[in-house]
C-alpha cells in the first residue's frame, strides 16, 4: 500500500489531517474558542493575521504575537469535535493548547464578566473518559495556568483560577429547561458545584485530559457569560472576547518562548 494512501484507521492524505485546515508553517501553540465565528476575532490581537481555512466547525487562523506564531482553530461545540481538533493539532506537531471560551458560573463571587484560569476540571464528561483513567484528576499544565493568570493581571482583567465543570449538552445537561417556561433540573448544577464546579461549559474537560495525554501542555481560560445562581446574561459580550483572545494569545506566545 502506498504511504500516502488514507488508511481507515488513520485517514490523514501524508500530512493533510482529515478534518483540520492546515498552514504551511503550524504555529507551536494554539488558541481553541467554540464558536468559528470568534476565529476572524483574533484578526484585533494578533498581527499579520490571516485565515487559513474552514472545514465543518472548525476554521483556522493564524498571527503573531511580539514576533512568536500563535494559531486559532474553533472546536465547535462539545467533546467529539473538540477530541478532533486535539489529536490533529498534536499530530502537526503543536505543543500548547489554550482553550478560549465562554462558561455559565457557579459561584457566587464570579461576576459576569470574569475570567476563570481553569486549573482542573470535576469529571463529568463523556469523550475525556477515553484520556484520563476513571478517578484520575484532569488538571491544566500548571505553567499555562501560571501564564493565563498573570496575563489576566497584566491586563487588569478580574477574575482568578479554579474548577470547572464540562458538560455534555447545554440544555438538560446544565439543568436548563428544555422549553422557555420550564424549570429544569437545577440540582445538576448543585450537584457540580458541591464538587468543586465554579463554572460550567462544554469543552474544557477534553482540551485538558487529551492534552495531557496527547503530552501538550494545555489549559483553559472561561469567561463568564451566563451567571446560574444570579439568571445573569452578559449581552455586551464583544469586548469580554477580545480581552479573553487577548489574554489567551499573551500566555501563549510566552509558554512558546518559556517566558
Ligand atoms: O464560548 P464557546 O467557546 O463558544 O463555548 C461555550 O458556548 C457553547 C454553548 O453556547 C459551548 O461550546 C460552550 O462551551
Ligand atoms: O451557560 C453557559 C454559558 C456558556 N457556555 C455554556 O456551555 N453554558
Amino acid at each position: 500500500m502506498a504511504m500516502n494512501e488514507r488508511s481507515a484507521i488513520w485517514p490523514w492524505k501524508g500530512d493533510v489531517p482529515p478534518h483540520l485546515p492546515r498552514p504551511d508553517n503550524m504555529p507551536k501553540a494554539f488558541l481553541l474558542p467554540g464558536d468559528p465565528g470568534r476565529v476572524d476575532k483574533a484578526a484585533e490581537v494578533l498581527d499579520d493575521f490571516r485565515i487559513v481555512g474552514q472545514n465543518r466547525e472548525f476554521r483556522m487562523g493564524v498571527g503573531t504575537l511580539d514576533g512568536v506564531a500563535v494559531g486559532i482553530c474553533s472546536t465547535g461545540i462539545g467533546g467529539a469535535s473538540t477530541e478532533i481538533v486535539m489529536v490533529e493539532l498534536a499530530a502537526l506537531g503543536v505543543e500548547v493548547a489554550i482553550r478560549t471560551g465562554g462558561m455559565g458560573a457557579l459561584a457566587k463571587n464570579l461576576a459576569l464578566g470574569d475570567f476563570l484560569v481553569v486549573a482542573e476540571a470535576v469529571r463529568n464528561s463523556g469523550v475525556a473518559t477515553f484520556y484520563a483513567e476513571p478517578g484520575e484528576r484532569v488538571l491544566a499544565d500548571t505553567g499555562i495556568v501560571a501564564l493565563l493568570d498573570a496575563s489576566r493581571g497584566e491586563l487588569g482583567l478580574p477574575g482568578r483560577p479554579g474548577t470547572c465543570a464540562t458538560a455534555d449538552g447545554y440544555y438538560r445537561a446544565q439543568g436548563r429547561p428544555d422549553r422557555p417556561h420550564g424549570n429544569g433540573t437545577p440540582a445538576i448544577l448543585d450537584q457540580l458545584a458541591a464538587r468543586g464546579a465554579e463554572g460550567i461549559e462544554m469543552e474544557a474537560e477534553i482540551v485538558l485530559a487529551a492534552g495531557h495525554a496527547l503530552g501538550m501542555r494545555a489549559g483553559a481560560v472561561l469567561a463568564v457569560h451566563a451567571h446560574r445562581l444570579s439568571d445573569g446574561w452578559l449581552e455586551d459580550y464583544d469586548k469580554t472576547q477580545r480581552d479573553l483572545l487577548r489574554l489567551g494569545a499573551m500566555a501563549a506566545a510566552r509558554a512558546v518562548v518559556g517566558r
